[in-house]
């Protein structure tokens, strides 16, 4: 007889790709051998992110655990979309009917289902066979509170979103948030946005429960915060580290790690704008400037713009340095002679960059799975937020975790960052700096450090949480069965 299965059905692309797997196989390992997980794959929308899709199944295929990869059939593309998100969800939407018939003619009993958080209107072929649905939010608590709470904000709003509206806006658990500060993706005129991201808030209280990559010690007061009749599962940091871990199998080390291993500890500030984050010619300028004044050492993940034509900014081709770098910036940084920095134009390592002794900083888009990532290696933060909900994530860090320093943008000019200013930021989370901000940075870096860790050990809160999780899927009643 089979075992019962648990279904997991995540976005494509790397992010939230990698994290809904890395959630499903420790939901695997809980489990314990009591069931099996299965992947519904649906086909990435653009050739790079397939790409990078097929290596990950390449990768957990040969892992040799209990999990077994489905390829849906293809479907349209949806035609008129104004933004990603809208594409995403319904692009997802388009699946219903296949996800449905996957579903049903599974082998043994369906235990549950667990669908990505752009995923909701998958929601339906769930509950259409009577299997118990959950949600899997990438993303942190606080941008969960957030699209709980959009229904109700959206009283107060223009069509300019939150832009118009200025002032606070509170959500509980954290300080007011300050306009601004609101997701890009909510506070300029995007209220096509705001309508899937409403949607989608609204399909979560319809689930079993929404699995958070969090934790209590991280989110406490916010997810204290989330109404108690949507039951919530903080479960992280979910963050995956593959690749084989014994030396003979282990490649030999990228090219970033080589440099770094040959910098003093914590001399190393790192630059790294997530999959998608790519800055434009005069942005760039302004950070060789910076980061040449400052003094300190750098290691830059410079990525070009998405190649022409692209919807998708993570299509980003590799950066032509170049082009893109003021002249004479390679030359005075980056020579056998000065090697003061590393400019690398294409994907990096970064869990091994920020894991290196020699990396003391980061400079980061605050992308949930980067700030997870900073957290777990206690390194310090300048966020430097882009877009979906990390201008939030951002003011958390700094107002509410407390484990970063904030860095001033022209908020009026796109978010702009003035060379002078990145020059004095970076000096002060580098230079041994005292002022009470980069003090508090760094020890609430290593306390997080330490409690990330903990939290999904043995007794921790996330384990317990992951271990509640399991017991609640396992105990669902027989009358679950799969169709066949
Ligand atoms: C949350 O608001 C937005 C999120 C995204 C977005 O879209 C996306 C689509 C994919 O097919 C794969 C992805 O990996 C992905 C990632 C993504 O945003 C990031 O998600 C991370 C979680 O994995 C993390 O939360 C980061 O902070 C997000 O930035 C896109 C978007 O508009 C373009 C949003 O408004
Ligand atoms: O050059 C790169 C860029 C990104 N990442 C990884 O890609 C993920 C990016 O996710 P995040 O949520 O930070 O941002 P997104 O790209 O989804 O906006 C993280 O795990 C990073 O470690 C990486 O390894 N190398």
């Amino acid at each position: 007889m089979s075992l019962p299965t648990v279904v997991l059905v995540p976005c494509w692309g790397s992010g939230h790709f990698m994290s809904a797997l890395e959630a499903g196989k420790r939901l695997l390992d809980t489990g314990g051998g009591a069931f099996s997980l299965t992947v519904l794959l649906m086909h990435s929308p653009t050739q790079t992110k397939a790409s990078e899709v097929e290596g990950h199944v390449r990768r957990e295929a040969a892992s040799g655990l209990d999990i077994r990869f489905l390829q849906l059939p293809a479907v349209e593309h949806p035609t008129g979309c104004v933004d990603p998100v809208e594409f995403d969800s319904r692009y997802a939407q388009l699946h219903a009917p296949h996800v449905k018939s996957a579903i049903a003619s599974l082998q043994g009993r369906v235990a549950a289902v667990v669908v990505d958080l752009f995923l909701t209107t998958l929601l339906d072929a769930a509950h259409e066979l009577a299997v118990p649905a959950y949600v899997y939010f990438a993303s942190p608590a606080a941008f969960l509170a957030l699209m709980l709470r959009l229904p109700a904000l959206r009283g107060d709003l223009t069509s300019a979103g939150f832009e118009e509206k200025g002032g606070t806006v509170d959500l509980p658990g954290l300080p007011p948030v300050p306009a601004p500060y609101m997701p890009a993706c909510l506070v300029r005129a995007k209220i096509q946005s705001y309508d899937w991201f409403e949607y989608h808030g609204r399909r979560f209280t319809e689930a079993r429960g929404v699995i958070v990559n969090t934790s209590l010690e991280l989110e406490g007061s916010v997810l204290a915060a989330i109404p108690a009749a949507l039951p919530v599962h903080a479960i992280g940091p979910v963050i995956s580290f593959g690749g084989p871990t014994d030396d003979e199998q282990r490649p030999p080390a990228h090219e970033c790690v080589r440099w770094l291993d040959a910098q003093p500890a914590a001399s190393v500030v790192f630059i790294c704008f997530g999959s998608m984050g790519f800055l434009d010619a005069a942005q760039v300028r302004e950070v060789a400037v910076g980061l040449q004044r400052s003094g300190h050492r750098f290691l830059w993940v410079l990525r070009g713009p998405p190649h022409a034509g692209s919807r998708f900014p993570t299509d980003a081709a590799q950066a032509q340095l170049d082009e893109l770098l003021p002249e004479g910036f390679m030359a005075a940084c980056c020579t056998a002679g000065n090697n003061i920095g590393m400019v690398w134009p294409a994907w990096a390592p970064q869990k091994e960059i920020l894991s290196h002794a020699a990396v003391g900083g980061f400079v980061t888009h605050c992308g949930w799975n980067s700030v997870l990532e900073s957290l777990w290696f206690g390194v310090p933060m300048l966020p430097w937020p882009l877009y979906g909900e990390q201008h939030l994530n951002a003011f958390a860090l700094v107002a509410g975790v407390g484990a970063a320093v904030a860095l001033g943008m022209d908020r009026k000019k796109g978010f702009f960052v003035e060379a002078a200013e990145l020059e004095r930021a970076v000096r002060s989370l580098m230079g041994g700096g005292s002022s009470e901000e980069v003090t508090k940075a760094r020890e609430k870096a290593a306390e997080m450090r330490a409690a990330c860790r903990k939290a999904v050990a043995e007794g921790g809160s996330s384990r317990a949480a992951l271990q509640r999780l399991v017991r609640e899927i396992l105990a669902l009643p027989e009358s679950l069965e799969g169709t066949s």
